[in-house]
């Protein structure tokens, strides 16, 4: 059992409010309303500008080249493909990316993003990634999980192939490698109470996320 595994069965009800929570049941079976989906993409955008600064916060954090690379690494996802696949993917539901900058980020977002760049501020690495595990790791097991029910005309096709590609199941894979490599060298007996606390937080956050897009299209009828 690597860390992430001890992470999620020590958070098992956070973690399953999160990878089945109703908004990625709709999303899987098509039935998530547009008006969801779209203010989630929105504040995605929003997202991974902090999430790209969360993860020039662990090159920072590093002690190590190898640390770094990691870090950087991810960085470069978001910055070169993660960000344009965004974009791309906003344009086709009718959003520019003017539309994108002048949004104003929703508490929810705000919450996520900035509890997880204090858990980098006032921790260490380990605590970053903790942090930024559920995140990472999450998506590529969200998105396994929904391929098998994809066909040709599903209204998230594109979400949920680009998650479930190689590419990204590769990213996810190594981010789980390197979470277990920290907790290698970081872990005592002592920290992990925190430490499952922070992927706990982070869980609970990534579901009031997918609420918030629920909630915007409740609002919206
Ligand atoms: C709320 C929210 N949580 C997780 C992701 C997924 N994600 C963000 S950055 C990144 C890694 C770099 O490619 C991944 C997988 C998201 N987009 N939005």
């Amino acid at each position: 059992m690597d860390i992430f595994d001890r992470l999620r069965q020590a958070t098992l009800a956070d973690w399953t409010a999160y990878v089945e929570h109703p908004f990625v049941r709709e999303l899987g079976a098509g039935t998530l309303p547009q008006a969801a989906f779209r203010t989630y993409l929105e504040q995605d955008y929003l997202f991974l500008i902090q999430f790209a600064r969360a993860n020039a916060l662990a090159i920072y954090k590093s002690r190590t080249l190898a640390d770094m690379r990691e870090a950087k690494g991810t960085l470069g996802a978001i910055l070169d493909d993660e960000m344009h696949l965004h974009v791309r993917l906003c344009a086709r539901w009718g959003m520019t990316r003017d539309d994108l900058e002048r949004a104003a980020e929703h508490p929810a977002t705000v919450a996520y993003t900035r509890f997880v760049l204090d858990c980098g501020q006032s921790g260490d690495l380990l605590d970053l990634n903790a942090a930024l595990a559920p995140c990472v790791i999450g998506y590529a097991e969200i998105a396994r999980a929904l391929a098998p029910s994809l066909h040709d005309d599903h209204p998230y096709r594109e979400w949920i192939a680009d998650y479930a590609g190689e590419a990204y199941q590769g990213v996810a894979a190594r981010a789980r490698g390197h979470l277990d490599r920290l907790a290698e060298r970081y872990l005592t007996p002592a920290r992990l109470g925190q430490v499952q606390e922070i992927f706990a937080t982070a869980c609970r956050l990534e579901a009031d996320f997918w609420q918030m897009g629920l909630d915007s299209a409740r609002r919206a009828h």
